[in-house]
């Protein structure tokens, strides 16, 4: 079980100083959120923000591109020093194009599913990936509400992966992950959440993620 902040939240003014805290406060991944302003409303990030976060957090990089066609895009994420790359399925005709250049980088290549997708239309994909996110929200924004629904695809994901063992990927969720939510996202299956509002919502980050630790270990 991994939680991954998601800098979303954080005080950009503040960055080094949010991200130390994170570190400190016993945060497993740092979920970086990058958004092109057409594949989802709204704009956050790029390869520049990777490259400035790489010397000032041991934390893995966990990369999320909300972006069209984002294969054009992996060479420079991987040079700003991201440990995982993920994609949207729904975001390029590429996808298996997409995930074989992430792991050429030896980057770690996961797919992203938005909520009205099925996870049927992974099967392809699943042998190329280490990580699956379910998108427990519609993408774009922070500080929305869970989606129960999207629990039995967690489900499913997770019996998948039980029946074929040969498949080795974490699942991952994002979107509305707080005290109330992450119990039953774990309960489904997943692995690693990834939690923004929550965390920075809080009297201090330590004390968020150590709630939301103590409620999934
Ligand atoms: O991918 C995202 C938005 O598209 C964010 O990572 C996600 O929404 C986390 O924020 P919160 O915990 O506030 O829901």
């Amino acid at each position: 079980m991994q939680l991954a902040p998601s800098i979303l939240s954080a005080d950009f003014i503040n960055l080094q100083r949010d991200v130390s805290a994170l570190e400190a406060g016993g945060a497993d991944l740092l979920h970086v959120d990058v958004m092109d302003g057409h594949f989802v409303p709204n704009l956050a990030f790029g390869p520049q923000v990777v490259q400035a976060l790489r010397p000032i957090t041991k934390l893995p990089l966990d990369v999320h591109l909300m972006m069209s066609h984002p294969e054009a895009y992996i060479d420079m994420f991987a040079a700003a020093g991201a440990d995982t790359i993920m994609v949207h399925f729904e975001s390029t005709p590429h996808i298996y194009h997409a995930l074989q250049l992430i792991a050429q980088h030896h980057v770690k290549p996961g797919v992203v599913i938005n909520p009205g997708t099925p996870v049927d239309a992974l099967k392809s994909v699943l042998p190329l990936v280490g990580q699956v996110l379910i998108m427990t929200v519609n993408p774009g924004f922070g500080g929305q509400a869970f989606l129960p629904s999207t629990l039995e695809k967690v489900a499913h994901l997770d019996q998948i992966r039980q029946t074929d063992t040969t498949l080795t990927f974490d699942i991952e969720v994002d979107g509305g992950i707080n005290d109330q939510t992450i119990q039953q996202a774990a309960r489904a299956g997943a692995d690693i959440f990834v939690a923004g509002s929550y965390i920075f919502g809080g009297h201090s980050v330590a004390e968020q993620i150590t709630k939301l630790k103590g409620l999934i270990e």
